[in-house]
């Protein structure tokens, strides 16, 4: 079964089309990571999900519903960010146990476990917390929540390097212990991608890849050696990056698929084929240009 759907989904801010013409389904039951650079339209689109905002065209449903000013969506769905709010005169504890009244399938152990672990304090109000101690509150309510949809947007702003790898742990172990639909979105899919099972990559506005991330771990090579080799072997292709290497060499990632011929040939030609980091073809795909940062500098 379908959670999302969206068919030709379009919200435009003025001229800005934040989200372009996209069209998608997640199936039931997965961890999506919504993926893309600075201004792809990953908030937006969340926002359009979870029915903060109505799109300018096209069509969205989830659970089977317009989400917009839906009850059955807002009943079952948490969205989690850096611009949560909560009553300002209540503590921690306090929020903790609202929390539990609201939240249907609230658990009240999993919120404890956490918060003793990241050592958050009882009596502190939201309000005072670091920004990175408000993003690690803000997650074990969107954890201990269980909802069905749970939406992640950037959740991590301000977490140091240790806390974010437990979040990603917790998030992966409370999923298994009791599956349901999470959206996560970042910028960079290196941290992410070991939790996700699913990847969509934005890019303007546009759906870029939708795919498993055991299928983008294979989506690309690269092909590395002599300048007049590489750019023979792949004539004719759509090229995702270019770089220099040195003065005469080059490094090259195109399509697996459109390279099983030039596979053969390679080695022959002396260029060597390299797999590809899922999160640097991300990077590439959504980059304007195919040099990347270099190509600010090689322009003579
Ligand atoms: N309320 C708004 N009014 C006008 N333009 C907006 C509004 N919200 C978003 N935009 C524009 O829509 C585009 C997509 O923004 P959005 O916040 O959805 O991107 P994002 O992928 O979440 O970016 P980031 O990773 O930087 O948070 C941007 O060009 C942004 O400036």
């Amino acid at each position: 079964m379908d959670v999302i759907s969206c068919k030709g989904l379009t919200k435009n801010f003025g001229r800005v089309k934040a989200v372009n013409d996209l069209s998608f389904t997640i199936e039931e039951n997965r961890i999506t990571g919504l993926i893309g650079p600075n201004g792809a339209g990953k908030t937006t689109l969340l926002k359009i999900i979870a029915g903060f905002m109505r799109a300018s065209s096209g069509q969205v449903t989830v659970f089977s519903e317009d989400p917009f000013n839906s009850l059955k969506v807002s009943s079952n769905l948490i969205f989690v960010d850096e611009h949560m709010k909560f009553p300002s005169s209540l503590s921690l504890a306090e929020i903790l146990l609202s929390a539990a009244a609201f939240y249907e399938n609230w658990d009240m152990e999993l919120a404890k476990g956490l918060f003793d672990y990241f050592s958050l304090d009882p009596g502190q109000q939201h309000r005072y917390l670091s920004k990175g101690m408000k993003s690690t509150f803000n997650m074990i309510i969107g954890l201990a929540a269980r909802c069905p949809l749970t939406i992640f947007d950037e959740p991590t702003a301000g977490m140091d390097a240790g806390v974010r790898k437990d979040f990603y742990r917790a998030l992966l172990r409370d999923y298994l212990r009791k599956p349901r639909n999470i959206i996560f979105s970042s910028h960079l899919l290196g941290e992410v991608e070991d939790i996700l099972e699913d990847i969509l990559l934005l890019q303007d506005g546009k759906k870029r890849l939708h795919l498993p991330i055991s299928d983008l771990k294979e989506f690309a090579v690269a092909l590395r050696g002599k300048k007049e080799a590489v750019l023979e072997l792949t004539a004719g292709q759509e090229i995702y990056y270019q770089k220099s290497v040195g003065k005469d060499h080059c490094y090259i990632v195109i399509r697996r698929d459109a390279a099983d011929g030039i596979l053969k040939k390679s080695s022959a030609s002396g260029v060597e084929i390299l797999p590809v980091k899922a999160d640097d073809l991300c990077v590439y795909l959504t980059n304007r240009n195919r040099g990347g940062i270099d190509d600010v500098f090689d322009r003579d």
